[in-house]
C-alpha cells in the first residue's frame, strides 16, 4: 500500500470534487486597476483552481460544488467553468432579486504587479450565494455514496466566507471520510475575508477543527501560522530569505499534532520583486521530506493561481505515482508554469509539466 489507499477509477464518477467559491476575475493586463479602461476577464477562486488544473492540465475527470446567484453574470461564471471542463452538475442556483440585495456573484479585481510594485486584489464579494451555502444545502450523500469521488479538495478561502461555510466544509469532510475518499485542504489565509468575522483567532479556531479530517494538508510559509497557529522559528518578517530549516521544523510539529495527516505540502517562494521569485515546494511524508528542484529567479507574469497550480499537480503526482519526490515535483513545475501565463489557471500540458520537471529549458519549439 502507498501513502493512502484511493479508491479505484471504477467506483467512481469523479477523480477530484473541489468546494468553493468561484468568482468573476477582472484583469487590467500590465495595467492598473485604479485607471484601467477595459478589463479581461477570467473565472477563478482558489478551491475551483485545483479541480480546474486537474481537468484541464491533468486530464481528470473532476466537478465544484459551489453556488451562484442566477443571473448573466453567474451564467458567464458558469461558461468559464464549462469550457474548462470541470463538471457543473453540482452548483447550487439561488434565483437572483434583481439588484443583489439579497444575493450576488463575487468579482475580484486582481493586477499582476510588476518590479518593485506587488500584485493586488480587490475583491467585492460580500453576501455572495456561495458564501451563504450552509449546513444542508448540499447533498454530500449523493456526492459521494451515488456518484463516488476518489479526492476531494476545499480550503481555507470557502471556509472564511461566512459563518455559515465552515459548517459545510465540516459536513462535506466528515462524508468525504465516511466513503473513504481522500480529503486535501489548502489553507489560502486571506486576512480580508476574517478580519470582519473574529479575525485571526476565529481562523485558527476553524482551520483547526477542520484540520482533524485532512489527509493532505498545503499551505504556504505563512499559512501554518496564520491558520493554525504554528511558529517557523528564525523567519525573517518579510520572508526575505527561505528558511528551510525552519520550515522542516515547523511541519513536523504540525505532523504530531496532527496524526491524521498523511501529507503536508508548502510552497517555498521567496518574493525578489513581483517579477522574480525563488519558487520551490516541498512535502513530508511519514517524517521524510521531499523537496521539488529550485527554481531560482523565476519570472512571473501572474502570480495568482501559483499555489492552485502546485496543489494540482501534487494531488495528481500523489494519485498516479504514489511517490512524494515525483508528487512534488509535479507540483511545483505546474505552479512555475501557471505563473508564466495570465488568469488564475493553468494554460499547461501534461507533457509542459512533465519537460520542466525533468530540467527542460525554454528554446522555441516548432
Ligand atoms: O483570494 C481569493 O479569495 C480567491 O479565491 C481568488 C483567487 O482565485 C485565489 O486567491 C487564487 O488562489
Amino acid at each position: 500500500m502507498g501513502i493512502f489507499n484511493i479508491k479505484s477509477k471504477d467506483e467512481c464518477r469523479y477523480d477530484c470534487i473541489s468546494l468553493g467559491e468561484v468568482m468573476l476575475r477582472f484583469d487590467p493586463g500590465e495595467g492598473r486597476i485604479r485607471t484601467a479602461r477595459s478589463f479581461r476577464v477570467w473565472e477563478g477562486g482558489g478551491e475551483y483552481n485545483v479541480s480546474r488544473g486537474l481537468r484541464k492540465c491533468f486530464g481528470m475527470d473532476t466537478a465544484i460544488v459551489t453556488a451562484f446567484a442566477d443571473n448573466e453574470v453567474g451564467r458567464l461564471i458558469e461558461d468559464f467553468i464549462m469550457q474548462g471542463g470541470v463538471d457543473t452538475r453540482f452548483i447550487r442556483w439561488v434565483p437572483y432579486d434583481g439588484i443583489g440585495r439579497s444575493v450576488r456573484n463575487g468579482l475580484n479585481f486582481t493586477e499582476r504587479g510588476f518590479g518593485i510594485r506587488g500584485a493586488l486584489g480587490v475583491s467585492d464579494r460580500a453576501n455572495t450565494a456561495a458564501s451563504q451555502l450552509k449546513r444542508g444545502d448540499i447533498d454530500w450523500e449523493a456526492i459521494f455514496g451515488k456518484y463516488g469521488t476518489r479526492w476531494f479538495h476545499t480550503g481555507g478561502i470557502f471556509a472564511a466566507l461566512s459563518e455559515t461555510t465552515p459548517e459545510v466544509v465540516l459536513e462535506a469532510v466528515r462524508t468525504a471520510k465516511k466513503y473513504g475518499t481522500i480529503v486535501s485542504y489548502d489553507l489560502n489565509y486571506r486576512p480580508s475575508l476574517w478580519k470582519g468575522i473574529g479575525g485571526q483567532e476565529k481562523a485558527r479556531e476553524v482551520n483547526r477543527e477542520i484540520a482533524r479530517y485532512i489527509d493532505v494538508m498545503i499551505g504556504n510559509e505563512e499559512d501554518f501560522t496564520a491558520c493554525l497557529g504554528f511558529e517557523v522559528e528564525g523567519n525573517d518578517e518579510e520572508l526575505k530569505e527561505l528558511n528551510l530549516d525552519g520550515y522542516k521544523k515547523m511541519i513536523r510539529e504540525v505532523m504530531m499534532t496532527y496524526p491524521n495527516f498523511k501529507v503536508v505540502a508548502t510552497t517555498l517562494r521567496t518574493v525578489k520583486t513581483a517579477t522574480i521569485n525563488d519558487w520551490s515546494a516541498i512535502c513530508c511524508v511519514d517524517g521524510e521530506f521531499y523537496k521539488a528542484r529550485d527554481y531560482n529567479g523565476l519570472e512571473i507574469l501572474d502570480r495568482v493561481g501559483g499555489g492552485d497550480s502546485f496543489a494540482s499537480g501534487l494531488i495528481y503526482g500523489l494519485m498516479t505515482t504514489g511517490d512524494p519526490q515525483k508528487a512534488v515535483e509535479y507540483g511545483a513545475a505546474h505552479g512555475a508554469l501557471a505563473m508564466t501565463t495570465p488568469g488564475d489557471t493553468s494554460m499547461a500540458t501534461l507533457r509542459e509539466v512533465e519537460k520542466i520537471m525533468a530540467g527542460g529549458g525554454a528554446r522555441v519549439v516548432r
